[in-house]
């Protein structure tokens, strides 16, 4: 894994503020991407596994980790947490969004857990050929930490063709607009889970912003998804 230390932040906050998202190059190391898609077989790191298609998801499944998570999983969510809580409280000011978040996750997940959400949202998934995930935002309750963080762990035209993450997002009574996040493997990007403030001609307004995944056309792809709110 690449220090968190060493991230560049500022470029970070700005990518967010100007395009809605930001790609960390290199995240997870080629080793630690490959020993956690493998992860995904086993029962006891996971407290849920989901059936897509079974909700109207999309197809694929997904599996939720249970607490404690494995090291890795942990020491990004700590660790990418703090850098982003600067951004996620300007733009809850800047959309006027009452809730605020301190400066450590530790202190985050305690407001969490206080509030009856106490479920580890940190996921794993797995497309096959012809999966897809539908368009969505990942609201587990009432707290809500507007950033979220998704790493490819697979190898894109090697382990897989298709499957490209898309982000959409939805101005006031304008037409969607979409992109495609463009990742290697071991590569995350940070994007919005419901929401962001974008600068207009009269002011700052919210846009409404989903994400999903286009359908894998040949082989196997696995993701790792942190959010940093727990689930109710
Ligand atoms: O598989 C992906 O790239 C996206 C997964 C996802 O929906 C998430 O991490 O919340
Ligand atoms: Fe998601």
């Amino acid at each position: 894994m690449r220090s968190i230390e060493l991230l560049d932040g500022d470029q970070i906050e700005t990518d967010l503020d100007q395009q809605g998202y930001a790609i960390v190059k290199g995240l997870i190391g080629t080793e630690d991407c490959v020993n956690l898609a493998q992860i995904y077989d086993q029962d006891d790191p996971f407290r849920s596994r989901i059936l897509m298609a079974r909700h109207g998801f999309g197809q694929g499944e997904y599996k939720y980790f249970s607490y404690p998570l494995p090291d890795l999983v942990s020491d990004l969510r700590t660790g990418l947490y703090r850098p982003l809580a600067n951004t996620a409280n300007r733009w809850n000011a800047a959309m006027n969004m009452e809730q605020r978040f301190p400066e450590t996750h530790a202190e985050y997940l305690k407001l969490c857990h206080a509030a009856g959400q106490t479920k580890p949202t940190p996921l794993l998934l797995q497309y096959g050929v012809g999966d897809y995930n539908c368009l969505h935002q990942d609201v587990y309750g009432e707290l809500l930490f507007p950033l979220q963080v998704a790493c490819l762990l697979s190898k894109p035209a090697e382990d897989f063709t298709g499957g490209e993450l898309v982000l959409t997002e939805q101005r006031p009574r304008m037409q969607s607009r979409a992109e495609v996040v463009p990742l290697e493997q071991g590569d995350a990007v940070i994007f919005p889970v419901r929401n962001r403030p974008k600068q207009g001609t009269r002011g700052t307004y919210r846009v409404n912003m989903r994400h999903g995944v286009s359908k894998i056309r040949s082989g196997q792809r696995h993701t790792l998804g942190i959010i940093f709110h727990d689930a109710q």
